[in-house]
């Protein structure tokens, strides 16, 4: 069973364990980038048909597009992870933190925020805890209450770039539930709860510190009417907690929290001028990071000689040949199609040979001793950059019997011309594999990037990683081998440029809209 996620709206990754069918489709199998998002290239037509990785993210509607469905580019040009800008929200229980993060982030607008709450690391109470009666004497707000350890390793790994499994926690039944919610850095993470200046681990990793200072009737209130309509209590409940737990807890370890504030806001999320202050000052250190990936890939020269870690197949007549076939533009799908196989099952043979290897001795009919060989490991794995990456996955297939095959789905945002990633099929133990990228072709290098990325961030061993394509450019090789100088790139040509779309110049035009018949797209 593979690990199937989905990257949502809310800038976070779902994970669900339905079977997924790792099937290479047929060349007549147009794969969708069903995924919707305000304006991305690759995309394609509801006419076509959709293929095994097509699961469509919920978008919900708002006033303005606050979340996309992309996750755009978490790393800079050396491929190191630009970490997140961490804003932590403390106040009283009902003060309006969740609201004032939500409205930071409205405001913020930015493509990729990740909300995080203390209330997700409430400890598992004991079978003991969960009878009624301990239950009333259960203190809520106290700081025992909390798995700090868990937060502060979910921060760091959150840092890190890396995905992490945060529980879910329910207030009716006072307990997590079975599910859990992947979530991954993002540019921006904020963190909320009561608590959330206790402890000094977590205080170092947040950036910007906010405390919502919100009247206490008005919380009581808040409270009230919040915990009846949806955690299912009572009055006279809710207040006999307010009273020996909610307000004590405020008074001794909330309210004196609010020295580390580096920004008060009083009211909560009616304060416009304070949640526009806040995000206004996140912007600034945004910009400050820089974000134009791709142009900044586009623009690079090296002027120095190919990276060891290239192997490009020798341009024999043969090689040649076939490139003749599909750069033509006047070349018929179905030759298209047939002579890219070909050039294919070429480039993937070709990564096999860099595969580590080892010694066996068989025996032949004639009773004798050969002494051969056998690749070391038997786990590797294909990863299709979906669309054009797809095309490959049967050559692969065909040379590696039971190889699995995960997916990547990476599209190019029409208005920043950053890549942005919307779905991921890996298996669950990716980080034991040999790994066999495919993208039909390389042009900036910026989504061979960023799936490279998503791999190392799911632990997989960078030397593990063949990058395996038909058409590179020098720049998207250099700039890959910079980025990563342990991943094997194996290519049957390079070309010299990119254009000022960031097209491959000479070029094959779009591989995938060639080979699968679609109509062109402007890529
Ligand atoms: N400014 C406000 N005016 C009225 N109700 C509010 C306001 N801010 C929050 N609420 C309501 O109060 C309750 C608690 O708000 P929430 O933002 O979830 O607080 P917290 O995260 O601090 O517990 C929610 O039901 C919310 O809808
Ligand atoms: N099982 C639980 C767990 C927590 N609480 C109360 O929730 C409050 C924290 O959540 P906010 O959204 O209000 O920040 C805290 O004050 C606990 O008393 C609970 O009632 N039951």
């Amino acid at each position: 069973m593979d690990e199937v996620e989905s990257i949502t709206d809310q800038g976070e990754v779902e994970v669900n364990s339905e079977p997924s069918s790792p099937r290479p489709p047929s060349a007549e199998t147009p794969t969708q980038g069903a995924l919707r998002s305000p304006r991305t290239r690759r995309q394609r037509t509801t006419s076509q048909s959709q293929s095994s990785m097509s699961r469509e993210p919920i978008l919900r509607g708002r006033r303005r597009t606050i979340y996309t469905a992309g996750r755009p580019p978490w790393y800079d040009c050396q491929g190191q992870l630009v970490e997140p800008f961490v804003i932590g929200v403390c106040g009283g229980s009902a003060s309006g933190k969740t609201t004032v993060a939500r409205k930071i982030i409205e405001e913020l607008d930015v493509p990729w925020v990740t909300l995080l709450s203390l209330d997700s690391f409430y400890k598992v109470l004991t079978k003991k805890h969960h009878e009624e009666a301990a239950l009333n004497e259960y203190n809520f707000d106290h700081p025992d209450a909390f798995d700090f350890e868990l937060v502060a390793k979910t921060l760091v790994r959150l840092k890190e770039g890396k995905k992490v499994e945060v529980p879910i926690y329910n207030f009716v039944t006072h307990s997590r539930e079975t599910k859990t919610k992947t979530m991954y850095g993002a540019n921006v993470i904020i963190f909320e709860g009561i608590l959330a200046f206790y402890s000094p681990d977590v205080l170092k990793m947040l950036d910007m510190k906010v405390f919502v200072d919100t009247d206490s009737d008005e919380r009581l209130v808040r409270r009230l009417q919040r915990d009846i309509a949806e955690r299912d209590r009572e009055l006279d409940g809710v207040l006999k907690q307010y009273f020996k737990f909610v307000k004590p807890a405020f008074d001794y370890y909330i309210a004196p929290s609010m020295v580390h504030a580096d920004i008060i806001v009083p009211r909560g999320g009616e304060n416009e001028v304070a949640i526009n202050l806040i995000a206004q000052n996140v912007m600034t250190q945004l910009q400050q990071r820089g974000f134009k990936l791709r142009e900044k890939l586009a623009n690079t020269s090296f002027g120095m000689a190919r990276p060891s870690s290239l192997h490009l197949l020798p341009s024999t007549p043969q090689i040649r040949g076939l490139h003749t076939f599909i750069r033509n533009k006047d070349t018929p799908r179905d030759e298209f199609i047939f002579y890219s196989k070909r050039l294919i099952r070429l480039v993937i043979e070709h990564a096999l040979t860099l595969l580590p290897f080892k010694d066996v001795t068989v025996e032949t009919p004639q009773g004798i001793p050969y002494e051969g060989k056998h690749i070391a490991t038997e786990k590797i794995c294909g990863v299709s950059i979906l669309r054009a990456g797809e095309t490959m996955e049967n050559a692969l297939c065909e040379v590696l019997k039971d190889v699995r095959i995960g997916k990547i789905l990476i599209q190019t945002n029409l208005d920043t011309g950053e890549p942005e990633l919307y779905y991921l099929r890996l298996p669950k133990d990716i980080k034991d594999y040999h790994i066999f990228l495919m993208d039909a072709t390389v042009a900036t290098g910026a989504a061979a990037i960023m799936a490279i990325r998503v791999l190392l961030d799911h632990e997989v061993t960078e030397e593990h990683i063949s990058l395996c394509s038909l058409l590179m450019t020098e720049q998207g090789v250099h700039n890959i081998a910079y980025a990563f100088p342990k991943v094997r790139i194996v290519t049957t040509a390079v070309d010299p440029c990119v254009n000022e779309k960031f097209y491959i110049v000479p070029g094959i035009g779009n591989f995938g809209d060639r080979y699968f018949g679609t109509e062109p797209s402007d890529q």
